[in-house]
């Protein structure tokens, strides 16, 4: 187990072409010891490739990997004792699940009573013992990738359990129960884990830490309240959160920036002026029926259920924009009055947010 430490690293599958496309662009981070992480972003960011360098199935065009202080850039996978699991599940098609879960420790030499030991423990922190006799073939796809994850997890010597996309396959209503088993191990062993997805709430129902990438750059890196909270790009609040962050154009005068026909206004700072894009942006998380904040009336053009709440698509002046509530009693195009929580309002410059 290692801290893993990325230094100024970046990758391009083509170095030598005249004006060369990266893949990820430079970066330094750092992977701690134990922690969960999920890398998330749109198909292309780089995620696949980010977890490759980690793994050492890639070698990196520029830069080092560090584990532990010890430089690895030059050092395969195996030599990295990093346990990968892709979206497809790995089995040995002729052998039993018990002894594919074996094979890792048998390939290692290790004493038969370990072996058994070890199989034992990953089998049943997986639910997997009513299966250890079968051979892996006939297991259900989610079956066979828990067979995956269990042959990374049988060893004690790994530094990282990488996850690219593996939940794919498996029933979504099994999903969750894989992720509970993942932090059990990550809790039973200390093992880091790195989860790559494209889907928010897998990313933040799993991980401490959720590391957002776009167009091969992180974009930002926080805990779920954070990103949910403060995202530092419109980027990061169109992605996280569901549905997406509002982001209003605002109109400026000397003073202040409005949005809504000036139903909502913010005092202009000496961060904002100057910006040619300025938008007022608030979650419909925090938009209610009642209680403190600003008063804003608006039509109501769409209406749907995410889980117990209801989503409003609502239209004021001609400018739209969400709401979630769980107390609307109405129907569409009723014309409704409601409330913007003042503190929750950020403003974003060309894309980024203002701080104040
Ligand atoms: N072997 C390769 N050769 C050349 N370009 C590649 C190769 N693998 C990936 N790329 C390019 O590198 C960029 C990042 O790809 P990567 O697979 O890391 O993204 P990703 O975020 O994992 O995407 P996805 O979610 O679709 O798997 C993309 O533009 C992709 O086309």
């Amino acid at each position: 187990m290692a801290d893993i430490h990325l230094e100024s690293l970046a990758h391009s599958y083509d170095p030598a072409a005249a004006s060369p496309e990266y893949a990820l662009k430079p970066l330094d981070m750092t992977w701690r010891n134990g922690e969960t992480y999920a890398l998330l972003g749109p198909s292309g960011c780089g995620k696949s490739t980010m977890l490759n360098i980690i793994s050492g199935l890639i070698q990196p065009s520029h830069g080092r990997v560090l584990f532990d202080g010890d430089d690895v850039t030059g050092r395969g996978t195996a030599a990295r004792n990093i346990a990968q699991v892709f979206q497809v599940p790995v089995i040995y098609r002729s052998m039993t699940v018990r002894q594919n879960l074996a094979f890792p420790l048998v390939c290692r030499r290790r004493k038969r009573a370990e072996i058994d030991r070890r199989v034992g423990d990953v089998a049943e922190l997986l639910g997997l013992q009513h299966v250890l006799n079968r051979p892996a073939v006939a297991l259900t796809a989610d079956q066979k990738q828990l067979v995956s994850l269990g042959r990374g997890l049988v060893r004690d010597d790994v530094s990282a359990l990488l996850l690219d996309e593996p939940l794919t396959v498996i029933d979504p209503q099994l999903k969750f129960e894989l992720r509970r088993k993942l932090k059990a191990v990550n809790q039973a062993f200390n093992i880091t884990m790195v989860l790559v997805t494209h889907d928010q709430n897998e990313a933040l129902t799993f991980a401490r830490s959720i590391i957002v990438m776009n167009h091969g750059e992180i974009v930002q890196q926080g805990d779920p309240q954070t990103l949910f909270d403060n995202p530092r790009t419109e980027h990061v609040g169109y992605f996280i959160g569901s549905p997406a962050m509002n982001f209003l154009p605002a109109a400026q005068t000397t003073d202040t920036l409005a949005v809504l026909d000036g139903q909502l206004q913010v005092p202009m700072t000496s961060a904002m002026r100057g910006g040619d894009d300025l938008k007022i942006a608030f979650r419909p998380e925090h938009v209610n029926l009642g209680g403190e904040g600003y008063r804003v009336s608006a039509r109501v053009e769409r209406v749907w259920f995410e889980g117990l709440d209801q989503v409003l698509e609502l239209d004021s002046g001609g400018t739209r924009f969400r709401a979630r509530l769980d107390d609307w009693r109405g129907t569409v195009g009723d014309d409704i009055e409601l409330r913007v929580m003042d503190r929750h309002l950020r403003v974003f410059r060309d894309g980024a947010l203002v701080e104040t």
